[in-house]
Formats: structure tokens, C-alpha cells, sequence
């Protein structure tokens, strides 16, 4: 069974080709800002994305027609519990809409249906961004109207929490587990027995993070939306990819903060370190969520490559229970293994 595994991020779409359970190729294909800036909206990018994944298939000599299924990073839909979704036209309008918001997986479902149609072979999703698997008690924010969302890195929480799992020998719907996925944004979320029963939004809650600002003191947030020096485009970026270490460093690049931490910059120092102390406040929340009984905590994505990094984080949170680090991520296999479920009969795809 072959299949096509698209991952799309903000600055790059990752792909790969599966074999049944085994990666053959996996390719990162970088996008400059200036390519992308001709695009209004994300979902325009869809045909120029298309392009480069269908050049790296060339590349690698794999004909189109050897494809069996695609599957794709979802995005911003309706709350809905995880798994593996078929692509449906439903699914496929929210996205083109960006019902849901703007976020850059939301052209996976686009880019797959398009291969689905192309070629007539099945296209799904797995854990999308907007896996909600709530307690309603969660979803209060303290205003009727502004209900709290459930968006994060579901797709590689899930995927290392049950990695975890196997390590311990135990099963993922049996552990109750934190797990911090640290990587352009944060997400922490207690995750009881197999459910991910809250996180904090990662486009706007919780620890600041590499370009977002996580949560924000809200009356003064309020004083600068309406303080005339910015639009509400403005506002939305420097909320959501010029704030956090960016704000304050100017860079994205937290291995070259931590390297000017390290040679006595205070201001690189104080960064990290107020970074990694939300981190660690925000664990400790989730972790009364659990009712302080949790088997571990789970540190993953780009930012647990830096053991400064897991260290200070490691330092106020131990007391909490043992501290597992998993860096980078398990996108790719985990979307590989979703469609597999479902192709060899394990599973049936859901429907949006
Ligand atoms: N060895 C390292 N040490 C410190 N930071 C690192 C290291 N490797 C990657 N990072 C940081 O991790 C972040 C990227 O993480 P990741 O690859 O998980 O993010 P992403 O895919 O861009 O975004 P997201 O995970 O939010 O979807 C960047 O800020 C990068 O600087
Ligand atoms: C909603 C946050 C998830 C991500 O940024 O990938």
C-alpha cells in the first residue's frame, strides 16, 4: 500500500511516501516569504503548494498512478473528537472559508482532495487542529459568548503520547499523561485515559512561544486594539507570528537565543527563562486537572531538542511525576498510520 503522507506548515510543507508502516522518502520543501506573499489567502496556495509535491514525486521517480491514498495534516474545522477523517466537500468548503480561521493546515484536506480526484484514490485527515475532546467544564472562559476553543498540536500530542505508552508498556486510552509540545506554538494538555481533556488554545492561550504570545493581560490588550496605532490584521500578526521570543529577540531562532543566553546576554537569558517558567506553571494547571494523579509528563516538538531548554522546565516540575522527553515530532508516521487503520479495515475513516 503506498501512500502520500503532506504535511503543510507555515514556511514549509513536509511529504512523505509510506510503504505500509515504513517511510521510503520524506522531503521538507521550504517556501520563502516572498513566494507566499503573493497569496491573499492561505488556501490560495493550494495548486503552487501542489507543485512542489508533485515535482518530489517526480524526483524520486514514483509515478502518480502508484499512489493508493493520500493523507494530509487537517485544520481549522468544527471541534470534533479525534481519528481519522474522510475528506469530504462539507470539510472541504469550511477549509476553503477558513470557517474555522486561517491556519496553514488547512490546506492539507484542500491539496488532498484534489490528488483524490485526480486520481481516484481515497484522501483523509487525522487529528486535526480542532480535535475537541473536552470536559464541558473546560470550555468557560468567564463570558458567556467567548467560549474557550480547543486548537493545538493534537495530531503529534496523540501520536507521542501513545509512543509513550508502548515505551511503558501500557496503553494510551489507560495512562493519564501531560503532554508540552514546544515548537512555533505551545500546547499542554492533560490527556486522560486516551482523551485530551483540555489544552490551552495555542493560537492564544497559554505560554508565550517562539512567535506567539500565548496569553495576555486583557485589559491592556484591550487598550492596544483600540489605541489606533494598529489595524486588526496588525493585531492578529503580532499576536499570533510576531509576538512571544520574536518579540523580544527579533529572531524565531531559539537555538541562537539560547546560544546568546549561554554567553552571558541577559536579556536572551531572562527570555528563555520566563518562557520555560509559563511552560512549567501551565503543566502544573493541567496538572490539578488530573487531580495531581498523572503517569507522566511529556515533552516534545522542536523545542525539547534543547536540553537548557527541558532542563529549567524539568527543574520545576518534577516534583509533578517522571518527565519523558520525545524532541521533534511524529506528524508524518502518525498521519501514515491513521490512513493505514483505515485502509487494512482496523478502524472506520469518521465523518466530518
Ligand atoms: N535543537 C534545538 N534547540 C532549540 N530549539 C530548537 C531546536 N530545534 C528546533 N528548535 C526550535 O523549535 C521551534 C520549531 O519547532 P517545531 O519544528 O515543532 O515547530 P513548527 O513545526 O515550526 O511549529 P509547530 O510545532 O508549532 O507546528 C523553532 O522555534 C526552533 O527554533
Ligand atoms: C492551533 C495550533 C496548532 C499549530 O500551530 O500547529
Amino acid at each position: 500500500m503506498k501512500i502520500l503522507v503532506i504535511n503543510p506548515g507555515s514556511t514549509s510543507t513536509k511529504i512523505a511516501l509510506y510503504e505500509n508502516e515504513t517511510a521510503t522518502t520524506e522531503k521538507t520543501v521550504r517556501h520563502s516569504a516572498d513566494e507566499l506573499a503573493e497569496y491573499q489567502d492561505v488556501a490560495d496556495q493550494d495548486e503552487y503548494r501542489l507543485k512542489h509535491i508533485k515535482e518530489t514525486l517526480e524526483e524520486i521517480n514514483v509515478e502518480l498512478e502508484e499512489l493508493d491514498a493520500v493523507v494530509a495534516r487537517g485544520g481549522l474545522l468544527r471541534p470534533i473528537p479525534g481519528g481519522t477523517y474522510k475528506v469530504t466537500e462539507t470539510m472541504i468548503n469550511d477549509l476553503k472559508q477558513a470557517k474555522y480561521g486561517e491556519h496553514a493546515s488547512n490546506l492539507g484536506a484542500i491539496m488532498a482532495d484534489i490528488l483524490s480526484k485526480e486520481l481516484d484514490i481515497p484522501a483523509y485527515i487525522v487529528d486535526p487542529v480542532a480535535v475537541d475532546e473536552f470536559e464541558d467544564i473546560a470550555r468557560y472562559s468567564g463570558l458567556p459568548e467567548l467560549e474557550r476553543l480547543s486548537q493545538s498540536h493534537a495530531l503529534n500530542m496523540k501520536a507521542v503520547a501513545r509512543k509513550v505508552a508502548r515505551e511503558m508498556d501500557r496503553s494510551y486510552e489507560d495512562l493519564k499523561l501531560i503532554v508540552a509540545h514546544l515548537g512555533s506554538g505551545i500546547s499542554v494538555a492533560p490527556h486522560y485515559k486516551g482523551q485530551m481533556i483540555d489544552v490551552n488554545n495555542a493560537n492564544n492561550e497559554g505560554p508565550f512561544a517562539t512567535e506567539r504570545t500565548g496569553t495576555l493581560p486583557v485589559y491592556q490588550l484591550i487598550q492596544l486594539c483600540y489605541s489606533g496605532k494598529y489595524t486588526e490584521k496588525e493585531m492578529v500578526e503580532r499576536v499570533l507570528k510576531k509576538g512571544g521570543v520574536y518579540a523580544y529577540m527579533g529572531t524565531k531562532d531559539i537555538q541562537e537565543v539560547e546560544e546568546k543566553a549561554k554567553s552571558g546576554d541577559e536579556q536572551a537569558d531572562m527570555v528563555l527563562k520566563a518562557m520555560t517558567y509559563q511552560i512549567a506553571k501551565e503543566i502544573g494547571a493541567m496538572a490539578t486537572v488530573l487531580n495531581g494523579e498523572l503517569d507522566a509528563i511529556v515533552i516534545t516538538g522542536g523545542m525539547a531538542n534543547s536540553q537548557y531548554i527541558v532542563d529549567q522546565i524539568k527543574e520545576r516540575v518534577s516534583f509533578l511525576g517522571p518527565v519523558k522527553v520525545e524532541a521533534g515530532e511524529e506528524e508524518l508516521e502518525a498521519l501514515a498510520l491513521g490512513a493505514l487503520r483505515v485502509l487494512n479495515g482496523e478502524e472506520t475513516a469518521k465523518i466530518y
